[in-house]
């Protein structure tokens, strides 16, 4: 997938994105970090064709985006937002089948075997017919994971999948994630705010400030204590702890007569 000189606005508001130019070569893991109200969501939106480009053009395999029906584009790609429906009464096993409607055309005729493979890889078989609405908000996360998994996407995108998830799950859905881009070669693109998070599994970052692409490259390259905190705006040291490799830590403003230092 290619963005090629994309800029966005919404109708008489200023302009959110500024000729974002970036390539997402297949099977890669693509973090896009930056501040709040950067523009990493607008970007996950416009590759989805939830909004489309003011200027600019996104390709995919070489074809512009608007050439796909929402049906072809929806077996190609896949996004988990912040903001999910919610289907009252619907049990989790037919939310994940809701996944599954980009190659059938009624929910009611897709099979319960056809699921049971993401139920499994997001941990939900237990929970399979409860209905979403009695799950936990991080329970409810991987619900949406598995059902965009269920369209079997080239291209997978994640919109802060880790909000609502304790730590150990956050590790477990790290390695699904890996464990996806290592089986089946799926591209990932994720917005983290985690940026240790980002740098420890992506192939490459996108460091995103005021809609426009400030960095990018592999994480080895983006260990740069200036270029993050300009990015941030914020006091930040990169530390290196052994047999763990190096952590970006944010740093509050010194405190006067701070004791115990
Ligand atoms: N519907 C909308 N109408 C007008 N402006 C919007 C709308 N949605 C988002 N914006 C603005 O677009 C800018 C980029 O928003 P976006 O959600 O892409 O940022 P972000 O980098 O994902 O932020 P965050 O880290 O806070 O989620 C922000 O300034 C936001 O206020």
């Amino acid at each position: 997938m290619e963005l090629n000189q994309v800029s966005f606005h919404y109708p008489s508001h200023e302009t959110i994105l500024h000729a974002f130019s970036a390539r997402v070569a297949p099977g890669k893991i693509i973090s896009i970090i930056g501040p709040n109200g950067a523009g990493k969501s607008t970007i996950l939106k416009l590759m989805t064709r939830i909004l489309t480009p003011s200027s600019g053009i996104i390709t995919l395999g070489g074809q512009p985006l608007t050439a796909f029906s929402q049906k072809q584009l929806a077996q190609k790609v896949a996004i988990v937002s912040q903001q999910n429906p919610l289907y009252d009464e619907m049990k989790v096993i037919d939310v994940v089948k809701t996944g599954r409607l980009v190659y059938h055309n009624l929910l009611e005729t897709i099979p319960d075997r056809e699921v049971f493979k993401y139920l499994a890889l997001t941990n939900l078989t237990q929970l399979a017919q409860r209905p979403i609405t009695s799950l936990s908000g991080g329970q409810q996360q991987r619900v949406w994971l598995a059902a965009a998994l269920a369209q079997e996407p080239e291209y997978l995108l994640l919109d802060e999948p880790t909000t609502y998830l304790d730590i150990h799950y956050q590790q477990d859905l790290m390695m699904i994630l890996r464990q996806l881009h290592a089986d089946h070669s799926i591209s990932i693109i994720l917005v983290l705010h985690d940026i240790n998070q980002a740098f420890r599994i992506s192939d490459e970052l996108w460091m995103i400030k005021n809609g426009r692409l400030v960095a990018n490259g592999s994480p080895a390259s983006c260990y740069d204590q200036q270029l993050l905190a300009d990015v941030f705006e914020t006091n930040i040291q990169i530390i290196s702890i052994p047999g763990y490799g190096r952590y970006i830590v944010e740093l509050p403003p010194k405190e006067p007569n701070r004791r115990n230092d």
